[in-house]
């Protein structure tokens, strides 16, 4: 099949079939949202579908700042900037021994509610010069898109950013609730214990979210749209067929496109950095450098930062630690950022083996670097996937949400890594440096460590030819734009 497939060719529209079907993106308002439905409207755009990519003018111009693909898109992606009010936007609190991005709430929660009113205008508008109205929105911002449904030639799409596998798991999760209806306490199904037996030790949902965020995500699942014609995911069946499996099952009403990976799987210009990073990488050894990032909302304590650096130094491995707090509610609003101090003299004491990076790193080219070996992360689903898609195994180290779940896909159910942290009873002390340099050592240099760089490698290859022609994920975006395109 062509992936080309021009759908807003001809000449002026005579009748509603004639206009061209176009597609508008509600990310939710916070990077590793916006950067996965800015990498699917790159994906969909280069089939010549027109895409409306819409926020506030802060995550809009975040979200164009930080974006990476192979290609540009030639203008068919519309930023459209809407105002809501003043949002907070503190510094992230790094003493906090519960590690969820509390700070981000209130501007998440803001965009959610006040794009509501300029958006519905804007959808209304559209859908009038267009022959299908289709809206892609994050799972969390069902409060933006409220009312699509009375839009006649509207159909509406709920992303999903996070894995299959932790996907799976909250819907098995409110089965056994319902069917349970035991004071909202879990109640496994067969399917469940089938799919996650008890050996996985799932951590709860209540140890990974402060309650006020699961009441948000509650209320913004109750508040999906009527006309939800499925539900989008950044998966690929090659790493969570399984899991895709149990969603279908469960949901069977629905549709389930698993569209995976949405980050490209090689970087070209004009996207490829100019970081000085990459001209150290090409210096080093295949697969003899550990990065070590842990995404964009985490905010470690001085002490945490110490025992890090001195892991690092006495791994006596090569490493780039991207060093940065967690963003701001408005990345562009610099008063109050830390700058982390590292112990006194660490440049000497390391020399040339490690970089210390403190600006934005290019996370995805580290990753497909020939020399770059092993990552060290909190396991947000970007940088699962990203790993996955270029092939390094992993050093897991989960601070809140999604990521202790998929700390267990990785480490258990994948092997393609080890945990630097169990998510256990002890997760609020500080990780010392030997257990940092324990698991860079035991990733890095150990025969474990060599045989799940083997099996990561092998999986990144099935990966990277699910997206080329023919390939699994490539079959299922061009049947997704088939179906919105009929
Ligand atoms: O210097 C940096 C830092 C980050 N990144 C990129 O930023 C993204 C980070 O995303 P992710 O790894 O998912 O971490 P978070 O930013 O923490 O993502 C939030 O959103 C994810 C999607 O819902 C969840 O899985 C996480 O738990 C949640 O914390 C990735 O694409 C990285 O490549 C860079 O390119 N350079």
């Amino acid at each position: 099949m062509s992936s080309q497939r021009n759908v807003i060719s001809g000449t002026a529209a005579k009748n509603s079939d004639q206009l061209p079907v176009v597609v508008v993106m509600v990310p939710l308002a916070a990077h590793g949202h916006l950067n996965q439905l800015l990498h699917l409207s790159h994906l969909l755009s280069a089939f010549n579908i027109p895409v409306h990519f819409v926020g506030t003018a802060t995550h809009n111009r975040q979200a164009k700042l930080r974006r990476t693909h192979t290609t540009t898109d030639g203008g068919a992606i519309q930023f459209h900037d809407f105002d809501i009010p003043r949002f907070q936007s503190p510094p992230p609190d790094p003493t906090t021994t519960q590690k969820f991005p509390t700070h981000l709430i209130p501007s998440i929660t803001a965009a959610a509610i006040h794009l509501h009113r300029p958006l519905a205008t804007f959808l209304r508008s559209l859908s009038t010069k267009a022959k299908r109205l289709v809206v892609i929105h994050d799972s969390l911002m069902s409060s933006a898109v409220e009312g699509v449904d009375a839009i006649p030639n509207s159909e509406s799409y709920s992303f999903h950013s996070i894995s299959a596998f932790a996907v799976a798991l909250h819907i098995l999760e409110r089965k056994g609730t319902a069917a349970g209806g035991n004071n909202g306490k879990r109640k496994t199904t067969t399917l469940y214990e089938d799919y996650f037996p008890k050996e996985l030790n799932v951590p709860p949902l209540e140890e990974c979210f402060p309650a006020e965020f699961l009441e948000f995500i509650g209320a913004q699942f109750r508040r999906m749209p009527g006309n939800g014609a499925g539900k989008i995911y950044n998966a690929c069946r090659v790493i969570e067929g399984q899991f895709l499996e149990v969603i279908q099952r469960v949901e069977h009403h629905l549709h389930h496109w698993a569209l995976g990976p949405f980050n490209p799987v090689k970087i070209s210009p004009p996207f490829k950095s100019t970081c000085s990073c990459i001209a150290w990488l090409d210096q080093q050894a295949p697969r003899s450098v550990m990065y070590v990032s842990f995404g964009t909302t985490t905010a470690m304590a001085d002490q945490q930062i110490k025992e890090i650096a001195n892991g690092l130094a006495r791994s006596h491995q090569r490493f780039i630690w991207v060093l940065r707090d967690a963003d701001k509610a408005d990345i562009f609003d610099d008063a109050n950022v830390r700058k982390s101090d590292l112990p006194e003299g660490y440049k000497d004491l390391i020399g040339d083996r490690g970089l210390v990076v403190r600006e934005w790193a290019p996370q995805l080219e580290i990753l497909s670097h020939r020399a770059t070996g092993g990552f060290m992360t909190h396991c947000g689903w970007n940088s699962c996937m990203e790993s996955l898609t270029m092939g390094v195994p992993v050093a897991a180290w989960p601070m809140h949400s999604d990521q202790p779940r998929n700390t267990v896909l990785m480490t258990a159910v994948l092997q393609v890594g080890v945990v630097v942290k169990e998510w256990g009873r002890k997760r609020e002390e500080v990780v010392a440096a030997a257990t940092v340099e324990a698991a860079v050592r035991r990733l890095m240099v150990s025969e474990e460590g060599m045989v799940m760089r083997r099996k990561a490698e092998w999986l990144g290859e099935a990966v990277r030819r699910s997206v080329e022609d023919g390939g699994d994920s490539r079959r299922e975006l061009e049947a997704f734009v088939a179906h919105i395109t009929r």
